[in-house]
């Protein structure tokens, strides 16, 4: 068994399989499949994954593993399995499936750098970028005048060589410690010694007279009020040394989170427990759709099947929306489950999910709560798998590999026989289908906990408001609403439907749209740098003065951005005190938390935002939940356009009078008719259901059918166009009769970062083949890919349409 099969990490479809790697000597004993090893790699060396060792290879000369990165497997059997199926399952390259299983910090950096071979002189500009060094980064090279043929010439001549370099990103964090290093009998002696006039040394020394422990460095500079310089002095006598030890990061530690227990469940609650614990006990795997509405209880039931789990000695993965990963959402598990608790998320930095991971790696815990990714957490004992607020878009990753965290969490409970749990108010159409044919088991929570009704939806007819003379983006009854409850010391949560969040330019003169000259986009406008932006490419420009068509000064920016609502709202109420939660006001790390915070501890009066306040914010003094505009997501080319619609109402409603103040929503609509809105406002889950499975069946849509969308993207227009007729053409050779294959079509936005973009979309009830067809497409239009730039993306299941 000394040959090792890599997959190399080299994201190409012609380099899409394991190459065989001889195993020197010394990793003979220690190598395993899971582990991370450098390769040699055509010139240079490359990071790759060990899959398996074999006997025999087909190939002869066979290369040597040059290192090996791990000691022990960082991807398990069953991981390493699963990136196969990941890869195959979503067209995507087992490397990219096997990175994107894995934290940041454990994928390569690869370092180019120039060495100086010879003693003799070289050039004159050669000899100034050398300086002197034997070594230096290729960096150097490109940022200097030297024209790179004379490069390529020094390196035929041996003169100098290039050498790639990997090095892993993994950074530890290391604590210094201090201890005494003599008996005490010798330190006692040394103090005696010791002149009087190194003070600190003494105080120093007495103490670790007193006690024999090791001691962090930097407490013990803090209480004794002195420098590094003390300690070095204790340390050249050679009383006291030093020693670094490892720590984890753990972004929590300064949160304390109070012990809870279960509580005594629902009638409700025990009925939908019952068959997961049975799941639990059996190691039976079943997929459970739990349809709570909205403070129904369904984080309780997570929590409690989790204790079953735990006390079967197995592991529990609990997957939110990044969104909801709020401080709230992790103290309800940190409440009940303390330091066994992993969290895994983006606003986590590289090491501190690298150390989070890694004490779910070393089985130092048993539940993990994170986003998507945290789906491919390396447990080896799974006892169950949850899926939070499962219809939520973000559980599908639009980068590959174009996984969706649902699909990952079945094939994981089937491997582990342990139930999955998909939580929902508003469950997926695609999951209640299922449920409803009886593949998933379906439990539904028809009642909050506390038995509070919920909150009555009014919709206001905008065009009504317009008639009657109101210009204002507030219709008449939410703002009389707003005052009295900010008068009586209530809180008002507003939600602004709308993916942008900014404003777009144009000219009232000549109805010119300031777009981005790289993008098929409007840019928008950012009012504190007034400045334009591109959310494509980050382009940017300042805000022009005159209209850059026509010269007019009548550039206004439209639109309604969070920014500018606000601005209307202190006008239109001024007492009211205004939080705004977008993307702007929440890059900064820890952000979101503190708005939060301010929110909550009524620092404010109205919570103003988009999408990321709808979900998961449980506020007792919130009794009334604005829409601003509740149809702004139906016009979108976007078949799920609806369904979104009537999810995202339903959440935010749900934010509403949660305790004993009884609570109101009042939704703001120029189509108050549309289905989606109507339903939502009565809480009729089921109506929309159905209605919208209708309309689905009509068009052709999931889940009557499969979708894939290919988009080939070039920076040539007429080849992007004619490389996308010859993709749908041979797939029209191939597929069967009821295949549909819609394209080529220019994408919903046309040309990104200068490249222009056309699809096809392929709707299917049965290929199975289509993977293999697509791949063999993707072979076929190797060279053009490789040499001249064209991309071909695959979404399987596509969410995104744009
Ligand atoms: N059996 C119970 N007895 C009393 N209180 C309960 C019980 N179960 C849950 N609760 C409480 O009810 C409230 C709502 O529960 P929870 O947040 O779990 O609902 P949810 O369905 O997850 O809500 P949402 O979908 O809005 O997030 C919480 O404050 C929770 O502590
Ligand atoms: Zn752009
Ligand atoms: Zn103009």
């Amino acid at each position: 068994m000394n040959i090792a099969k890599v997959i190399v990490d080299v994201p190409a479809s012609s380099i899409n399989q394991t190459f065989d790697y001889k195993i020197p000597e010394r990793f003979r004993a220690m190598l395993l499949p899971g582990m991370r090893v450098i390769v040699p790699f055509g010139p240079r060396k490359i990071m790759g994954y060990v899959v398996k060792r074999v006997n025999e290879s087909s190939f002869d000369k066979l290369k040597e593993i040059a290192d090996v990165l791990d000691l022990t497997p960082i991807l398990t059997p069953e991981l390493l399995e699963l990136g196969k199926w990941l890869a195959e399952k979503t067209v995507s390259l087992y490397i990219t499936a096997f990175q994107a299983m894995l934290p940041q910090v454990l994928k390569a950096n690869y370092k180019k750098e120039l060495e100086r071979l010879s003693r003799e002189s070289l050039s004159a500009e050669l000899e100034a970028l050398f300086a002197g060094r034997d070594f230096i980064p290729y960096g150097a090279l490109e940022n200097s005048q030297v024209n790179f043929h004379q490069v390529q010439k020094a390196i035929q001549n041996g003169d100098i060589a290039v050498h790639y370099l990997v090095k892993s990103r993994v950074t530890k964090k290391y604590v210094t410690y201090l201890k005494p290093t003599r008996e005490v009998h010798l330190l006692e002696e040394a103090l005696q010694d010791m002149s009087g006039r190194a003070k600190k040394q003494q105080e120093l020394l007495a103490f670790f007279i007193n006690q024999s422990q090791a001691i962090e460095l930097n407490s013990v500079l803090k209480q004794f009020k002195t420098t590094r310089s003390t300690v070095n002095a204790l340390v050249d006598k050679g009383l006291l040394a030093t020693f670094k030890q490892e720590v984890y990061r753990n972004p929590y530690d300064d949160h304390t989170f109070e012990e809870t227990e279960a509580l005594e469940l629902t009638v409700e609650q025990r009925e939908a427990i019952e068959p997961i614990k049975q799941n639990i006990k059996e190691n039976a795997h079943d997929v459970f759709l739990l349809h709570g509405v909205t403070g129904s209880g369904k984080t309780e039931i997570y929590l409690q099947a989790i204790q079953d789990v735990i006390d079967k000695g197995e592991e529990a993965i609990v997957l939110v929306p990044e969104i909801s990963l709020t401080p709230q959402m992790v103290k309800r598990f940190k409440g009940r489950f303390g330091s066994n608790v992993a969290v895994l998320h983006s606003g986590l930095s590289n090491g501190e999910k690298y150390d989070e991971w890694r004490r779910v790696h070393r089985r130092e815990v048993q539940v993990v709560v994170g986003a998507r990714s945290a789906v491919f957490a390396p447990f080896e004992n799974l006892g169950i798998i949850i899926i939070d607020e499962e219809h939520e878009n973000s559980y599908k990753q639009e980068d590959q590999p174009r996984y969706h965290a649902r699909d990952v969490a079945v094939h994981r409970g089937a491997y582990h026989h342990c139930p999955v749990i998909l939580g929902s108010a508003t469950p997926a159409l695609e999951s209640y289908a299922r449920a409803h044919k009886a593949v998933y088991k379906l439990s539904s929570l028809t009642r909050r906990t506390n038995d509070k009704a919920m909150p009555d939806v009014n919709v206001v007819d905008m065009r009504k408001e317009l008639h009657a003379g109101n210009r204002s983006m507030f219709s008449r009854s939410l703002k009389e609403n707003m005052e009295k409850r900010i008068n009586r010391g209530e809180q008002v949560v507003l939600l602004l439907n709308r993916r942008g969040y900014s404003t777009f330019i144009m000219c009232r003169e000549c109805g010119h749209v300031r777009e981005c000259p790289h993008c098929d986009i409007a840019l928008t406008y950012h009012k504190y740098s007034n400045q334009l932006k591109c959310h494509y490419c980050s382009y940017e420009e300042p805000m022009p003065l005159y209209c850059p068509s026509c010269n007019s000064d009548l550039i206004r920016f439209f639109g309604t951005g969070t920014q500018r609502i606000e601005e209307a709202l202190t006008k239109l109420i001024p007492q009211a005190r205004v939080l705004r939660m977008d993307v702007d006001t929440t890059r900064r790390k820890g952000a979101h938390e503190k708005l939060l915070n301010q929110f909550a501890n009524k620092k404010a009066d109205i919570l103003l935002g988009t999408q990321m306040i709808a979900k998961g914010l449980d506020f007792e003094n919130v009794t009334l939940v604005g829409v601003l505009t509740a149809d702004s997501m139906l016009n979108l080319p976007d078949f799920r356009a609806s369904e979104k619609t009537f999810q995202l109402l339903t959440q935010v409603s749900g934010r509403a009078g949660r305790h004993d103040l009884p609570g109101e929503v009042i939704v703001q609509t120029y189509t108050p008719e549309h289905y989606s809105i109507e339903l939502a406002s009565r809480y009729d889950y089921w109506q929309f259901y159905q209605q919208e499975m209708q309309m689905r069946k009509k068009f052709q849509y999931p889940p009557y059918v499969f979708l894939a969308l290919i988009t080939i993207s070039h920076e040539n227009h007429v080849k992007a166009v004619q490389s996308t007729q010859q993709i749908v053409k041979s797939l029209w050779k191939h597929v069967r009769k009821e295949t549909v294959i819609l394209g080529p079509t220019p994408s919903p936005i046309a040309r990104v970062k200068d490249r222009y973009r056309y699809q096809c979309m392929i709707k299917y009830k049965h290929e199975p083949e289509l993977r293999t067809l697509i791949n063999k497409i993707n072979r076929q239009f190797a060279d053009e890919i490789n040499k001249h730039d064209l991309q071909i993306s695959v979404d399987m299941q596509p969410y995104q349409l744009m």
